[in-house]
């Protein structure tokens, strides 16, 4: 007979909260005392889009009333919230018509019926696409971005576009030039950036998951504030065709979702190689989540012997004792669950940072320049041509986005090129080996996804750089192209969320994703349900 060490369901059944969370010696201090105020469910996070999918083929219920639900949501959370920028206004025909094909016996796809939400950097032919700037008020574009195409072929519905910090220029979502959106766990809270507003609707459940864009952690830094999963894949899985160009070496879609299983179904129907997009990757795209949805996979102790390193680095100075405590307890379930754990040192951590900040404000300045009020939206009218440039740039681009391109055009300039732009190529090639390194001895790589839970909003708007250190945890992933989950793991005493960040090596989702599902249905026991909805799902 396994013991429950050794056996996950039972150690599932362990964490159920119906049973009271002391009984399991190994569940994390942090998570244990804030949790118990925070438990509303007695139900595992589960895959949202296979019961929509089974509920809708059987009958049990349809699609229209799926999309009633979360429409019903979506209207009484949002003026609290303030994640959409454009709601859509034909979900319940597009729910209809999933209804009809089903009657009729014809395909629907996927993730027929599903409520999606695409981050506004997005593009898509029948909304605005914003970027959350002015210069964009009103653009609508002539093209659905590859993203979203797919997902309409999958037979998602989408239900909006999400709010994000301007050009995904920041951290917690006050960057937008629309609205501030708060985070559904504290309404005084940033929900995290520059996706907050992705982030923010599925941690409501105003959707079912949403898409954002990732250039320094912008998927997994606002999961991690709002207590959702987030995936940030690998450079070039996902067509960038379509996505409003920020930093192009470093942007990547990513996904969010309520439980691990939906974020990876969500990537399956949105990645492969894409002609239009050069950098999009040619690999073979292989089945991400059947294995580990396997009715009884979890009993086949899957975890036993993965390699689990724990970078060094990013739990000493500067991390909330709180959120280090946090990781201890997920590193000591992964223990448990049969991982070797083990330290790992990543010298050229903190070197990500600046290199970061100058290689993505250098791509930035050259990447906005298209905004010239001639090509695309708001203008101001002048008979002079640099003026007419001038105007309309100083009118429509927010204070962040300016002080990146001005970074950005003096790391290029010449006579700095090399002591700044071509100083950062070189970190991140370093990075990048230091991960190659890391990962040559290591299935998986651990760290917190943030150093810190979300924090009050306007603390740190004034502060760009406190802002830009919060990025930490993030932008080196970024810099070595490789794919990253983030999910809950446990909360702080003050009741807000902490994710776990993952870190595999390229192309390898699939084992991530293995891996998340794992830890997601051995430890939390728990769907992370804010208080904004709790009583919703209490049960
Ligand atoms: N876009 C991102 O991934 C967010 C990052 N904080 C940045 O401002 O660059």
């Amino acid at each position: 007979m396994l013991s429950s060490v050794q056996n996950p369901r039972i150690l599932l059944l362990h964490c159920r909260w119906s049973k009271p969370l002391h009984h399991h010696r190994h569940y994390p201090k942090a998570i244990h005392a804030a949790a118990q105020a925070q438990a509303v469910s007695t139900s595992l996070p589960t895959s949202q889009i296979q019961i929509i999918q089974k509920s809708i083929h059987s009958r049990e219920k349809t699609a229209r009333q799926f999309a009633e639900e979360f429409l019903n949501r979506l209207r009484l959370t949002e003026p609290h919230v303030k994640s959409f920028l454009h709601v859509s206004e034909t979900v319940l025909n597009e729910a209809d018509e999933i209804d009809r094909k089903i009657d009729q016996n014809e395909d629907v796809g996927p993730l027929a019926g599903v409520l999606v939400a695409v981050k506004d950097n997005i593009c898509t032919a029948d909304m605005p696409s914003t970027a959350g700037s002015k210069i964009l008020e009103n653009y609508r574009p002539p093209f659905d971005a590859t993203a979203v195409k797919k997902l309409k072929e999958s037979g998602a519905i989408i239900v909006g576009k999400t709010n994000l910090d301007e050009f995904g220029m920041g951290s917690t979502t006050e960057g937008s030039a629309y609205q501030v959106t708060s985070n559904p766990w504290n309404l005084e809270c940033v929900p995290g950036g520059s996706s907050g507003g992705s982030a923010a609707a599925v941690s409501a459940r105003q959707c079912v998951v949403s898409l954002g864009s990732d250039t320094g952690g912008s998927v997994r830094q606002p999961a991690s504030f709002c207590g959702v999963v987030g995936l940030k894949p690998t450079y070039g899985r996902v067509s960038r065709y379509g996505l409003v160009a920020y930093a192009s070496s470093l942007d990547v879609i990513g996904c969010f979702g309520s439980s691990v299983a939906d974020a990876g179904i969500l990537l399956q129907s949105v990645c492969g190689h894409d002609k239009l997009d050069a950098t999009s990757s040619k690999r073979e795209v292989i089945d991400f989540t059947s294995q580990f949805l396997a009715k009884d996979y979890l009993e086949s102790q899957p975890l036993k012997g993965l390699r689990v390193g724990v970078i060094r680095e990013t739990l000493g100075d500067g991390v909330d004792q709180e959120v280090v405590l946090s990781i201890r307890g997920a590193i000591s379930h992964m223990e448990e669950l049969g991982c070797t754990v083990t330290e790992v040192s990543l010298p050229s951590f903190s070197l990500g940072l600046p290199a970061y900040y100058v290689l993505a404000s250098s791509e930035s300045s050259s990447n906005l320049s298209r905004y010239d009020g001639v090509r695309y939206g708001n203008q101001i009218v002048s008979d002079e041509l640099s003026s007419l440039y001038g105007g309309s740039r100083a009118n429509g681009l927010g204070p962040e986005v300016k002080r990146r391109i001005l970074m950005g055009t003096y790391a290029l300039s010449a006579g700095y090129y090399d002591a700044y732009y071509k100083r950062a190529q070189q970190v991140r090639t370093v990075v990048q080996k230091s991960f190659k390194a890391a990962l040559d001895e290591h299935d998986i790589l651990i760290s917190p996804a943030a150093p810190s839970a979300a924090y009050k909003i306007g603390e740190k708007k004034n502060d760009p750089l406190a802002m830009y250190a919060g990025d930490i945890m993030t932008v080196n992933v970024n810099l070595a192209g490789l794919p990253a989950l983030v999910l809950p793991c446990g909360f702080v005493q003050n009741g807000l969320p902490v994710g776990v960040q993952m870190i595999g090596g390229a192309f390898d989702e699939e084992k991530l994703l293995r891996v998340g599902h794992i830890f997601e249905q051995t430890l939390q026991g728990c769907s992370f349900i804010p208080p904004l909805i709790a009583d919703e799902f209490k049960c």
